[in-house]
């Protein structure tokens, strides 16, 4: 069935090519008067949090308010489904979660990153709704070289695959002029790649099964834990003078 939102869809920008689909920016997938609505809804609705985040030596403030939300959740704000429809037409693809992010003015940014795949399914997207005000986003190559730039209108969707989070950094410059809030969904397909030792032993059933299930519970607590093990990881090195890989990557 076709979704209502095709009917919108604009033609795709692409900015970055690889087997997967790069990274390709859809400019006018849903119109701006319904993802104002969406926008009204969803800021007195979400239960931002605030991070804070190790920088070096010091842990600081990120720069954005965020939120989560499990595509099944039955609680989930019913403007998220009508989103969700809005993507699949442009990146079809079995999402799991919408992250969401709120950029209150100017000044709110997302550094330079890629998002972590550990826990996203192989081959999958990353699929951006934007919201509220318009926002660039700077995407530049690891390997060096220029970054481009992409204003990120609201009703259009940036489509990112999960190859690119290796070959390319991205990320929402802060903006001196005055501006208004904006919301990102990030509509992701979690499910972490299973190690072939696990999956043999998963499909061999029985005790093999229940070891697979141990391993998988002991991933996804370490993957709840990881910020914090982190955080005192970048403490230790702190301590020592170093610091741990280039910087914080912000992400997911
Ligand atoms: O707000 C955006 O458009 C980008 C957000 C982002 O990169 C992320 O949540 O990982
Ligand atoms: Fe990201």
């Amino acid at each position: 069935m076709q979704s209502q939102y095709s009917l919108f869809a604009d033609e795709a920008v692409q900015l970055v090519h690889d087997a997967e689909g790069g990274i390709r920016y859809h400019p006018a997938c849903v119109p701006e008067e319904v993802v104002a609505g969406w926008f009204a809804a969803l800021l007195p609705l979400v239960p931002w949090r605030s991070e804070r985040r190790p920088m070096y030596d010091r842990i600081v403030d990120v720069p954005r308010l965020m939120a989560s939300v499990a595509l099944n959740d039955p609680e989930r704000p019913a403007c998220i489904d009508a989103a969700l429809a809005a993507v699949q037409a442009v990146a079809p693809a079995p999402y799991t979660r919408a992250g969401l992010n709120l950029y209150r003015d100017g000044r709110d940014s997302v550094a330079m990153h890629n998002d972590r795949i550990h826990d996203l399914a192989p081959g999958q997207p990353i699929a951006i709704l934007s919201l509220g005000a318009a926002r660039d986003m700077l995407i530049k190559p690891k390997r060096g070289g220029s970054a481009q730039r992409v204003r990120l209108a609201p009703g259009s969707v940036l489509v990112m695959s999960h190859a690119a989070q290796r070959t390319h950094d991205h990320g929402i410059p802060k903006c001196s002029a005055p501006l208004g809030p904006r919301i990102s969904l990030a509509f992701r397909v979690r499910g972490f790649r299973v190690p072939a030792f696990h999956r043999r032993a998963a499909e061999s059933g029985g005790r093999r099964a229940a070891l697979f299930q141990q391993a998988d519970r002991r991933h996804q607590q370490r993957a709840h834990l990881r910020p914090v093990a982190r955080i005192q990881l970048q403490q230790r090195y702190a301590a020592v003078g170093g610091h741990v890989g280039r910087g914080i990557r912000q992400s997911s």
